[in-house]
């Protein structure tokens, strides 16, 4: 795929945007064979007819020249906005489509560069190519023609210069496109400082690292400064040279025209005409520079663009993936799994083995770094296992669709992700067309519905990006009624009860024994723990035990030691 399959759609579009350029350009090649017309048949040979005639049909062509330019923009304008639209479409649904590895090859702000100002770049330099970006080009070589038409001799010098300086011009623009490929770079880097401040702002403040982050954005915001400074430098450096071999060429024309039409081999209107093309041509070559930085930019666009879109996704339905199967039980069974992420070689989950039955809840337990949200991230295919089988209700999550398994899924992260908007819509986030009972219901056993109904809009309150304006707890409980709005097959709850108080957690827990699911609970809490069916123990990726509380402060001497940290001293009734 290239960037070009974009254009496809504009054909027409672009056909009549080119077709009204070309009567333009005809206006203006054609304009200097009249203006030698007026002076040789009109102005020498003193015949005002011969200058009121010409000069009518060069007022008749300039205003068709007028009305096909204002017709083309219209065209380019209209085409160049749906082609950076598509563009961005495109990019959007495959950003949607990554997985984590996929993720870790592009930076988010650099993401965010690419899916913005990258597309501008291409969407200007799309209208540009309409307007004057194919004119440029088409009216030197356009200019040197006719200036041979007119006199092949006169016209030399052009012929002679020109084929060098577009040269020139083709080397710069190689180098161009790379510098400008840094400078796209720098840009990702000052959008990834100013995302980072935006998003710590508050870390930043209490830590009073204002100055150091000032700092830190001057550094990247100077580098881009720098780096962009050098590349307009060298594509603007082309015009004094363009500007001075043109203006050699014409001395010459002139030296050798006078000469000639003291001869009499030439008109005066021939040297005119001449050097009228001379101007045109010199003015497209004073184009050039700003085309080549245009076009620089946008190669170097272009390709950033085609990284995202060519990026393979390594993780999605696989081939034999069933259609229309519903998970309905929720039974989760681990089979030999092992799992490192992508791209690493550090073992993080070791031949891990067990079965959740329907409906049962579960609490994991294990030190931090154990490997508990990896395993997690397992069963909705965030990642895929590196070896081994996860089965839901029997059968191989991978044979699943990735959406219908995830559909079956409430997955509650570490960090509770709230959206900019409205209580409600954050609820409804976790289902389209929810109604408002369903809402309150949710909200009712996720314990944060008399919350909502103490604020001053209730669940029309609007949250600020990312929840600011709720407490940590608050923003747990409203992830976990998002999740149980879905009415999940599968709940998993990654630490999300950590904010909240002991009697608050219970009666969650109790609420959630209601819903017909199987729940799986990443917790630190014992308290939390031993009310859960069994209790499943991590260390260092390995599964060191698996059943009751009862039966695990027994037999393991990790649980008795968490325990008695939480409880004091384990009394040896067993
Ligand atoms: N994206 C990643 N790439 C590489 N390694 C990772 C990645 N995420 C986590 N790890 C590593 O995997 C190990 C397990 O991490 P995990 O988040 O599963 O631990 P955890 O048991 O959930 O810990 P905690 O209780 O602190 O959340 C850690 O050693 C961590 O450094």
């Amino acid at each position: 795929m290239s960037i070009f399959s974009f254009v496809k759609p504009y054909r027409i579009p672009i056909a009549a945007a080119l077709s009204l350029m070309l009567v333009e350009l005809a206006v203006e090649l054609i304009q200097p064979l009249l203006i030698a017309k007026i002076i040789d048949e009109g102005i020498v040979a003193k015949d005002l007819d011969t200058v009121i005639k010409w000069g009518g049909v060069m007022l008749g062509i300039s205003l068709l020249a007028f009305v096909s330019g204002i017709a083309n923009s219209f065209l380019a304008a209209h085409a160049g906005q749906s082609f950076g639209f598509d563009i961005r479409e495109r990019l959007f649904s495959k950003v949607q489509s990554f997985s984590f590895t996929n993720f870790s090859h592009f930076s988010s702000s650099s993401l965010i560069t690419r899916i913005t100002n990258d597309v501008t770049q291409l969407q200007n330099t799309f209208f540009m190519s309409l307007r004057i970006a194919l004119r440029a080009p088409l009216l030197v070589i356009g200019g040197i023609v006719m200036a041979m038409l007119v006199h092949v001799k006169l016209a030399m010098p052009f012929v002679i210069i020109i084929p060098p300086l577009l040269i020139f011009l083709i080397w710069i623009m190689t180098k161009a496109a790379g510098l400008f490929k840094s400078v796209q770079r720098r840009l990702d880097r000052v959008n990834g400082v100013m995302r980072e401040n935006l998003v710590g702002m508050r870390l930043i403040k209490a830590f009073a690292r204002g100055d150091y982050e000032g700092t830190r954005f001057e550094k990247s915001n100077d580098q881009l400064k720098n780096r962009t400074v050098f590349a307009l430098r060298v594509t603007e450096s082309t015009i004094p040279v363009l500007l001075l071999f043109m203006n050699l060429s014409v001395i010459v024309v002139l030296w050798f025209g006078k000469i000639d039409v003291q001869s009499g081999r030439v008109s005066v209107g021939e040297v005119v005409a001449i050097v009228n093309y001379a101007a045109r041509i010199t003015a497209a070559f004073s184009m050039f520079s700003w085309i080549i930085m245009v076009f620089s930019r946008s190669r170097a666009s272009a390709e950033r663009v085609m990284e995202v879109l060519n990026e393979g996704i390594d993780l999605e339905d696989t081939a034999g993936s069933q259609d229309g199967y519903e998970i309905s039980a929720g039974e989760i069974e681990f089979d030999k799994v092992s799992f490192q992420f992508p791209n690493t070689n550090i073992p993080i989950l070791d031949d891990l083995s067990f079965k959740i039955s329907k409906g049962e809840t579960v609490a994991v337990l294990g030190a931090t770094g154990a490997g508990k949200t990896a395993m997690f991230q397992l069963i909705p295919r965030l990642y895929d296992v590196t070896s081994g089988e996860i089965r839901i209700d029997g059968r191989n999550i991978q044979e699943l669709k990735l959406r219908s398994l995830r559909e079956a899924i409430g997955y509650v992260p570490q960090e509770s992700l709230l959206f900019t908007g409205s209580i409600k819509e954050n609820l409804a986030w976790g289902k389209q067309n929810a109604t408002e009972e369903e809402l309150i219901e949710a909200a009712k056993d996720a314990q944060i519905h008399e919350t909502i109904e103490k604020l001053p809009n209730q669940y029309d309150t609007l949250l600020g990006q990312k929840g600011v304006n709720l407490s940590g707890g608050q923003k747990q409980r409203l992830s976990i009624a998002r999740a149980l709005i879905k009415k999940p097959k599968i709940l998993l709850l990654d630490d999300s009860t950590s904010a909240l108080d002991l009697k608050t957690e219970a009666k969650l827990l109790l609420a959630i024994r209601n819903y017909d699911c199987t729940t799986v609970i990443i917790t630190q809490k014992v308290s939390t723990a031993k009310d859960a069916d069994k209790i499943l123990l991590l260390e260092d990726g390995s599964l060191i035990g698996f059943g009751e509380h009862e039966h695990l402060l027994k037999s393991s001497s990790l649980y008795q030691e968490i325990y008695s940290s939480q409880f004091g001293e384990v009394k040896a009734d067993w």
